[in-house]
């Protein structure tokens, strides 16, 4: 797994005492390796570089952010290891997209797209770009949860008192704008029309209780409205639970037998 933040933790909590899927190790920063030691506990590796993944490992779970998937993902898939990102907005970068596609072709590994903190996309996969003609996403949150992102340069967040629009425009531009916030964007926009075809709203609600994610589409197969009101982490209210426990089930369904 990379990294030990939010996501990270209460994906090793989910799995601990889990005897289909497990940690080995988690890839963090030099700096931070023993600090992590002290809290991961003897039962995981931890490492600050893919040189030192084991030589078996079959799967690497991203946790941390864009930078990291920069840093370590055509790596990882070169190497001819799977890797499944939550940090999706990355590929709003056409030519990072195309270098991991590129890597994960060359040796056989997969890419692999987790739908995080939102609900629906399966459906909207399975449609298919040839059978959609508009795709719509809006992200709502309390307006605290959004800090952080540029929309605190442009707003004043902590006195917002009627639901805001903070951002209204592309998939892409919402994926490069909010890189913590609208990971769930590009998972709608690549499981649909794409990032430039995705019209995408983010909005500050101080009525919202917790994160949550609507996605309209129609085409010729489907009319489909879709709503995750998601509960946020405790450790980091930006970020929706559900996103963790997607992990969890992308690891599990690695080696189940029964797979949903
Ligand atoms: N798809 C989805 O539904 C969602 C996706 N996300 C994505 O998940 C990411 C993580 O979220 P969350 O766990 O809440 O965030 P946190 O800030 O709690 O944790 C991120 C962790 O990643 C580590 N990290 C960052 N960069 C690197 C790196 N280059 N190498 C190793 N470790 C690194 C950080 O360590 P350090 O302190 O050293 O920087 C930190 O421990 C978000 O940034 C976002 O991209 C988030 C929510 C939903
Ligand atoms: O966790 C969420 O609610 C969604 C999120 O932050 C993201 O997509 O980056």
């Amino acid at each position: 797994m990379i990294g030990y933040g939010a996501i990270a933790r209460a994906v090793h909590t989910g799995l601990r005492t889990d005897a289909q899927a497990l940690i080995r190790q988690v890839l963090v920063r030099e700096t931070r390796c023993a600090a992590i030691r002290q809290a991961t506990g003897d039962d995981v590796g931890v490492i600050s570089s893919v040189d030192a993944l084991h030589t078996d490992t079959r799967f690497v779970l991203e946790c941390a952010g864009h930078e990291a998937v920069r840093a370590y993902g055509a790596e990882i898939l070169a190497r001819g290891i799977s890797l499944g990102i939550v940090s999706v907005g990355v590929l709003a970068d056409d030519e990072l997209h195309e270098a991991l596609r590129r890597a994960a072709a060359g040796s056989g590994a997969q890419l692999v797209i987790l739908p995080g903190a939102i609900g629906g996309t399966d459906a909207i996969a399975a449609a298919g770009p040839e059978n959609l003609t508009m795709v719509t996403y809006t992200g709502r949150k309390p307006p605290m949860a959004w800090a952080g992102s540029p929309a605190e340069d442009q707003f004043d967040l902590a006195g917002i008192t009627e639901p805001t629009v903070l951002f209204s425009g592309t998939a892409r531009e919402a994926a490069r704008q909010y890189p913590k916030n609208a990971n769930v964007v590009a998972t709608v926009a690549l499981a649909g029309r794409g990032f430039d075809d995705t019209k995408v709203s983010l909005v500050a609600d101080p009525g919202a209780n917790g994160n949550t994610h609507e996605i309209a589409a129609r085409g010729p197969l489907l009319d489909f409205s879709f709503t995750t009101g998601g509960r946020p982490l405790a450790a980091n209210p930006r970020t929706s639970a559900l996103t963790a426990m997607s992990a969890v089930r992308t690891l599990r369904n690695l080696t189940g037998t029964v797979v949903v």
